[in-house]
């Protein structure tokens, strides 16, 4: 259990995001249902009507006082409606774009944390970099690995543009990589394969390599070495795909997400 019962509140807490990581933070075991509030704009959250402990509300005020922490879940342009004082609170964002100094001048707080994740955390799947302004303590550093531990894997960070990175390659899940996929489904189809073959094919490649990939110490790039190396027909393909410059591809798309993210 955390160390001190503290409540933790999600403003915007049971949208794609927020109720992904009110789910992670409830099936750690860490933090009990009613240490947990949830605010929207409806004040309803069905996906959290079973867990009658969990405190949903409309108004953002009644969760903060609440609080001890407090994680900011909106779309970055609702950012500016969000109308709270948290000046001795522990505040954490997982909003694209949104800076520590903007954080800290809408919030009041200086306790700051900006952080990335992603919907995978429902399954405790997913990555979440986070950045902590000198104000943090040691006791909300503590707080902050446990939720975002309990979201998946998390590093610490100490370079705030890096954040921006991170929501284009690693906010998004599936993501680009559903992008790859769909790619590979679409060629399938070209060749005369069924479609419900190929997206079947396709679902289990990715099931089989993201599993591979996770385990063992192999990073990607040794796998394509190794493949590469093997020159089989694999190799004949990684050749062409080299030669095509796909990864200046994904690169440039990755820099336009996090462009993107810069413009909030
Ligand atoms: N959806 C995704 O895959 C990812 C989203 N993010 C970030 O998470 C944040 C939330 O995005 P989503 O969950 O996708 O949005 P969403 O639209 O699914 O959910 C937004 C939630 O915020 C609530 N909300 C909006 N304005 C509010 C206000 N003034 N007061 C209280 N609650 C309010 C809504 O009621 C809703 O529950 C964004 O900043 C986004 O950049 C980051 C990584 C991945
Ligand atoms: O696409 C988006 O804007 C959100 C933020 C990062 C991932 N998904």
């Amino acid at each position: 259990m955390v160390s001190t019962a503290i409540n933790i509140g999600i403003i915007g807490g049971s949208g794609m995001l927020g109720s992904a990581i009110a789910t992670a933070i409830l099936a750690s075991g860490n933090i009990a249902p009613a240490q947990v509030w949830i605010s929207n704009t409806s004040g309803q959250a069905p996906g959290f009507a079973l867990n009658s402990s969990v405190h949903i509300t409309k108004d953002n005020g009644t969760l903060v006082d609440a609080c001890d922490m407090v994680i900011l879940c909106v779309p970055p342009a609702a950012f500016p409606e969000i109308h709270i004082h948290a000046p001795d609170k522990l505040v954490m964002s997982v909003m694209a774009g949104v800076t520590l100094d903007q954080l800290g001048a809408r919030t009041g707080a200086v306790r700051l944390v900006r952080a990335m994740s992603s919907p995978a955390a429902s399954l405790a799947l997913a990555y979440s970099p986070w950045i902590a302004s000198p104000e943090v303590t040691s006791s909300d550093r503590h707080i902050v690995q446990i939720i975002l531990e309990a979201c998946g894997k998390t590093d610490e960070v100490f370079d705030e543009s890096q954040l921006d990175h991170f929501t284009a390659m690693t906010g998004p899940v599936p993501g680009f990589v559903a992008l790859f996929a769909q790619s590979m489904a679409d060629h399938a189809e070209r060749q005369g394969i069924a479609p419900e073959v190929a997206d079947r094919a396709v679902r289990q490649l990715f099931l089989a390599a993201g599993t591979m990939m996770a385990a063992g110490a192999a990073r990607p790039a040794d796998h394509v070495r190794e493949m590469i190396d093997y020159a089989g027909t694999t190799a004949a393909g990684l050749t062409a795909m080299l030669e095509a410059d796909l990864p200046k591809s994904i690169s440039d798309g990755l820099l336009a997400a996090a462009d993107k993210a810069k413009s909030f």
